[in-house]
């Protein structure tokens, strides 16, 4: 209103409509960051800085000269500080928009070879081997891909399985898929820090909701105590699967339909002897049946 005043004219329609404009839009930021910080460690701490932007303007009310300037002194340094102490917070938030942005898109991973990885978690699951497998969709995961060993490699069964066989030297950490082709092994990956997560879970399980909560990419996850198959997605995971149900998800997750593939089972002698030639399958009481 002021400015229309000093500008010496009555307001019109269209500037009535830029200030609706602009009340909605900041309404919109205010409910999505609050959105998005809701449940975080972020929460608690907002109250303490709208504790102390009180204290602000109270001080500049008041008049209380002294309070004015410490607040106004430390007012930049406090900015960088939330920048420091949300980092984990921003990076989230972030990637969450990411996301959202990514999946309004229509294009999902383009490859043809996925069946490889229900084939994989399949054998690893029969034979508790532990394996965690990532599939990149729109987010790039090239910090995690270059923590690894790069491969760039066709994705296969027969490759993914010779990866995490025990005694490989790239079986520790997490394969990183792109497209149609295995990028890098030996991936390290964060973990996610998300309190509620059962305590069952360990490090690799972990890390394979970790990166679903930074990057809109599939972990698939294979636990080597029990041989369950997991899947995560967007930070959430979906424990104890079967291979036909991960190969559910992933026609949906990726938008495109991963053919049925005749699953080996552990009685095939054949598989065995090319997959593991050496003997180095864990355990003979293994025989892990797909119960489900
Ligand atoms: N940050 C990480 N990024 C990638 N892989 C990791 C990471 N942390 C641990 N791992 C993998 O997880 C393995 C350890 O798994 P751990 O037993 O702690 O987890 P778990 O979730 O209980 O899995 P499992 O059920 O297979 O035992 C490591 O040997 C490594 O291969």
């Amino acid at each position: 209103m002021g400015q229309w005043l000093a500008r010496g004219r009555a307001p019109q329609a269209t500037d009535m409509a830029t200030a609706v404009l602009d009340v909605l839009i900041v309404a919109l930021l205010i409910y999505e960051f609050l959105k998005l910080i809701r449940g975080t460690r972020a929460t608690p701490m907002l109250m303490g800085v709208f504790v102390l932007a009180l204290a602000f303007v109270a001080a500049q009310f008041a008049e209380l000269r002294t309070l004015d300037w410490l607040m106004t002194t430390l007012l930049p340094y406090g900015i960088f500080a939330m920048i420091v102490v949300f980092a984990a917070e921003i990076r989230h938030a972030l990637a969450r928009l990411g996301r959202k942005l990514a999946s309004s898109r229509s294009s999902a991973a383009n490859s043809e070879s996925y069946d490889d990885v229900v084939l994989a978690a399949n054998l690893f699951s029969q034979n508790q081997t532990g394996a965690l497998m990532v599939i990149e969709r729109e987010i790039g995961l090239r910090t995690y891909i270059e923590s690894g060993v790069a491969l760039d490699a066709h994705i296969s069964y027969d490759l993914l399985a010779t990866i995490f066989r025990p005694s490989a030297p790239l079986h520790d950490g997490a394969v990183i898929i792109q497209k149609d082709r295995v990028a890098a092994a030996a991936c390290f990956l964060p973990l996610s820090m998300n309190p509620i997560l059962s305590t069952q879970l360990g490090t690799r399980h972990r890390a394979g909701i970790g990166i679903t909560e930074e990057s809109d990419a599939i972990a698939v996850i294979v636990s080597e105590e029990t041989g369950a198959i997991s899947v995560a997605v967007a930070g959430q995971i979906e424990r104890d699967i079967t291979p036909d149900e991960l190969r559910e998800r992933l026609s949906v997750l990726l938008r495109r339909h991963v053919p049925a593939t005749t699953l080996p089972t552990h009685q095939d002698p054949d598989l065995d002897a090319a997959t593991y030639p050496s003997g180095v399958r864990e355990s003979d009481d293994d025989a892990t049946e797909l119960q489900r």
